[in-house]
């Protein structure tokens, strides 16, 4: 269980809060945004760009490695960070989100859930157990339980059954975890917008003594005050010495606002799925490069960042690679997105550090556009 959290301090405006968490691989100052590796690669961008960016805990997916190359092979090599030559943290979700987003014919049962691979077809099954052997197999730093994510909305029956069904399932991966290696796993709390639940599942969850704990069940297409509401009164029932991690969040203004409701790590595919279609993050706002305007458009990106793209290539080239697909073009996007948000997570961070986080997210909104009606 070797991850361990230190509080350093929270913000005196708001609740967030300044941590560290300790991996085998390194530690990453809290709240920290992670970019999405699924197949474990975090697409068009290599390791030394990851670094030289500041990345320094990545995601990958174990449904997706388990199908393709399969954990076997990934083992063999040495586990991921040898695969993928990666030396900071690896944290790899467990599966199940994949299941319920990906593939069709669905049966949930106690034992584990019966799908068909979505690439193939084939008739697949994913049980705690089978979980945490892929994982012990990628040799991730952090692993995350095997739960179900339900859909948005679902009712109180529906939820509550859900709910009892992961704590279970919980437990079963804490059993078949061997608690003596360096990998730490994380507990997923479910229960939807439904108070009762989320502290139902964190009670049970809490009382199994997990090194960390997420919140999932958010980011599935609920409204965004549904997301803050529930944060309000879930993250409370979380131990304060454990990191807290927000599952598929990364829109900027979640960020921000997760943070306050006192989250240190996030993960989404937001940014490096809108970079390979043109899609940047900046300081204003979103900003679609293949459109006709930025044709002679010889400004950055974005003039208030000073990462590689920016402070080398301008919207018109940018512009042009993109119109004609080249893969340049979406490496120069998706470097620039990756930057954004670690480069907000560490104003966040100073923020903290300063007691102003109240004040930043006002700035930030403003300048970004999200107070616009
Ligand atoms: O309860 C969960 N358990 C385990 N993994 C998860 C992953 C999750 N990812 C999202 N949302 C991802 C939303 N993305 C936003 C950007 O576009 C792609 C989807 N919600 C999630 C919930 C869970
Ligand atoms: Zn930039």
């Amino acid at each position: 269980m070797a991850i361990t959290y230190e509080l350093i301090k929270t913000c005196k405006q708001t609740g967030a809060r300044l941590g560290r968490v300790h991996t085998p691989h390194g530690s990453f100052e809290t709240p920290m945004f992670m970019p999405v590796g699924t197949l474990a690669t975090v697409k068009t961008m290599s390791p030394e760009e990851l670094e030289r960016m500041g990345a320094q805990i990545i995601l990958s997916n174990t449904y997706h490695l388990w199908l393709r190359p399969g954990e076997d092979i990934v083992e063999e090599a040495g586990g991921l960070h040898k695969f993928m030559n990666w030396d900071g943290s690896i944290l790899t979700d467990s599966g199940g989100f994949q299941v319920f987003s990906l593939s069709d014919l669905r049966q949930i049962e106690e034992e584990g859930v019966h799908f068909r691979n979505h690439i193939s077809g084939e008739k697949l099954f994913l049980s705690p157990e089978k979980a945490m052997h892929i994982q012990n197999s990628l040799g991730a730093d952090i692993m995350m339980a095997f739960d179900e994510c339900p859909p948005y909305p679902a009712d109180h029956d529906y939820m509550k059954k859900s709910v009892e069904r992961t704590s279970r399932w919980a437990e079963r991966c804490l059993e078949g975890h061997n608690r003596s290696n360096e990998q730490g796993l994380f507990g997923i709390v479910q229960g939807g917008e439904y108070e009762d639940l989320r502290r139902q599942s964190a009670q049970d969850l809490t009382s199994l003594d997990f090194p960390g704990y997420a919140i999932g069940g958010l980011s599935v297409g609920e409204p965004k005050d549904v997301m803050n509401r529930v944060l309000d009164f879930t993250t409370p029932l979380l131990p304060d010495e454990k990191p807290r991690y927000l599952m598929g969040v990364g829109s900027p203004d979640s960020l921000i606002d997760g943070s306050i409701r006192g989250i240190d790590m996030f993960d989404c595919v937001l940014p490096t799925r809108i970079a390979r279609n043109g899609t940047c993050m900046t300081s204003d706002g979103r900003l679609v490069v293949r459109n006709a305007k930025f044709a002679r458009d010889f400004r950055p990106i974005d003039e208030n960042c000073d990462c590689h793209t920016c402070r080398n290539y301008s919207r018109a080239y940018i512009r042009h690679l993109v119109k004609s697909s080249e893969t340049f073009g979406f490496r120069l996007t998706t470097y620039h997105n990756l930057y954004f948000l670690l480069k907000l997570m560490r104003q966040v961070r100073e923020a903290i550090r300063e007691d102003r986080l109240g004040d930043f997210r006002e700035e930030f909104f403003e300048q970004y556009g999200f107070n616009k009606p």
